[in-house]
């Protein structure tokens, strides 16, 4: 089983090495270049249930039951598992899902334990669907035997863990009939799920949407809030990507957390969630990325609460935007972005408008481009508008993200929508010429080449990304 697992990191040119502060970490054995680094099937998925995410903003719209294999939205009428009754959105993901891991997993029904609260019902579930697994004695794949041997390394920090969440795996595991492992083995593995498992966020408004177990990436992967790498969930594998080229000893890195949030709070989350520290080149504050993130976690006063009415009034984009916008654009179409767009914005920043470089304004400008696209719908012409608070928040996700992280492709692909419709609307918008909007959704295919899968339709639209992105620059060559 070992020597399975060794073989594959070796395989992906990677090396898992000692680190005191870290447990362990994994570096790349040679210099790898960006894009996809590998994909694994996870040892347990799992779709969101209404109620189980302390995500207070998904837990509100997300009421939806969605396929066990791609987490996309189930039609009405839709196939099941004659055994266990596990959902799928078609005969093909159930039947890969079956093929890949549902035949080694599946269980009379899922446990039902009223006591447990709805926030660890997912965990119940897993780990009904991971014992499962751990159980069956016939051949494995060979996917599945690294997987396996990886569960074994996995930390838990089981001593660390708050005394009300280890009784109520207690509670878990004693619901647990028949697993085949004892009660106090069961609270280890949901010891372990606490810290190392991953969620799967949908494309258009990154709510969670699903729950993945994924023993060797999480065994590779450390965190940082400025990472090199990414991870997402396509068709039924967790795949992850390189950001940019690393050269040889460097350190791979995923974020476990929203590297935009102030950092206090990053700092509480990973302590409380994680249990360590974190010392990267955003928490420790001494690169451009860290003064960067000093002045977003500073907090911001002279900010409207909502916004003015007289749409009129601030029709300029101040300089400071445009500049950050134009020059990642260059960057990302250059391919080069070895470049610190962290100094740029430092010194670009010198001369502009310090108040507006805040944790506060990002949020702001957010709420602003909402309250926007929520007015144009209601017959409101406020698409510059739109078009303003877009081209804020893409700043700060510049500002924040590596330049090809999905977050930064998907504002990219935002703004550029919104910059079409305020240009066809007749609205004056601050940014809007068509050459702008092009490259802004040029940006975002290029973004999404490395990070995302643009041929995946996104699990609430239609559309896949690629069919987004070659609307617009249709819609653009047309008119
Ligand atoms: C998903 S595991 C990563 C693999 C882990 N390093 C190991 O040795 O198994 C998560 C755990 O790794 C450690 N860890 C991850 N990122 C870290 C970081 N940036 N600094 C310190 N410890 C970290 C923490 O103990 C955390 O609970």
């Amino acid at each position: 089983m070992e020597h399975c697992l060794d073989e594959y990191i070796a395989k992906h040119h990677l090396r898992v090495v000692a680190d005191p502060s870290k447990g362990q970490k994994t570096i790349a054995t040679r210099a790898l270049a960006r894009g996809e680094l590998l994909a694994i099937r996870p040892l347990c998925a799992l779709p969101t249930r209404p109620g189980e995410t302390e995500d207070s903003a998904s837990a509100a719209v997300e009421p939806a039951v969605r396929c066990s294999h791609c987490f996309h939205r189930l039609p009405p009428r839709h196939p099941r598992c004659g055994r266990c009754h596990t959902n799928y959105c078609s005969s093909m993901c159930l039947s890969r899902a079956w093929a890949a891991r549902h035949h080694f997993e599946c269980p009379e029904a899922d446990p039902v334990a009223a006591a447990i609260k709805p926030v660890f019902r997912a965990s119940l579930r897993m780990a009904a669907r991971v014992s499962k697994v751990l159980e069956t004695a016939s051949a494995r794949p060979r996917w599945l035997r690294v997987q396996i041997a990886a569960w074994a390394r996995l930390v838990g920090h089981r001593e660390k863990h708050p005394k009300y969440v280890l009784n109520q795996y207690s509670e878990i595991a004693s619901a647990l009939a028949n697993t085949g492992l004892t009660e106090d083995e069961l609270v280890t593995m949901l010891c372990r799920f606490g810290c190392n498992n991953f969620a799967s966020h949908d494309d258009q408004n990154m709510h969670i949407v699903g729950h993945l177990c994924s023993p060797l990436v999480s065994l590779l992967f450390n965190h940082s809030c400025f990472p090199n790498a990414t991870f997402v969930y396509v068709d039924g594998k967790q795949s992850v990507r390189l950001l940019h080229d690393v050269c040889e000893g460097e350190e791979i890195t995923l974020a476990y957390i929203d590297g935009l949030s102030p950092r206090d709070n990053r700092q509480k989350l990973l302590k409380d969630v994680y249990f360590f520290s974190c010392t990267c080149i955003k928490c420790t504050g001494v690169s451009a990325r860290g003064q960067i993130d000093s002045m977003l976690s500073t907090p911001c006063s002279g900010l409207p609460k909502c916004l003015p009415t007289d749409y009129a009034q601030r029709l300029e984009i101040d300089q400071w935007v445009e500049q950050i916008v134009t020059k990642a654009m260059e960057l990302v179409v250059r391919g080069s972005v070895a470049e610190d767009i962290g100094q740029f914005v430092l010194d670009s920043i010198g001369s502009a408008v310090p108040e507006d470089v805040s944790f506060a304004a990002y949020k702001h400008w957010l709420e602003c481009q909402d309250e926007c696209l929520e007015r144009v719908s209601g017959g409101d012409d406020v698409w510059g508008w739109a078009n303003l608070s877009s081209l804020y928040v893409l700043a700060f996700y510049i500002m924040a993200y590596p330049l090809h992280h999905p977050m930064v492709g998907r504002q990219c692909l935002e703004a550029a929508k919104i910059a079409w419709n305020c240009s066809v609307s007749g609205s004056k918008g601050p940014l809007c010429e068509r050459p702008f909007i092009e490259g802004l959704a040029l940006v975002a295919r290029s973004i999404f080449e490395v990070s995302a899968n643009l041929d995946d339709s996104s699990v609430d639209s239609p559309l896949s990304l690629r069919q987004q992105i070659d609307q617009l620059l249709g819609q653009l060559s047309v008119k």
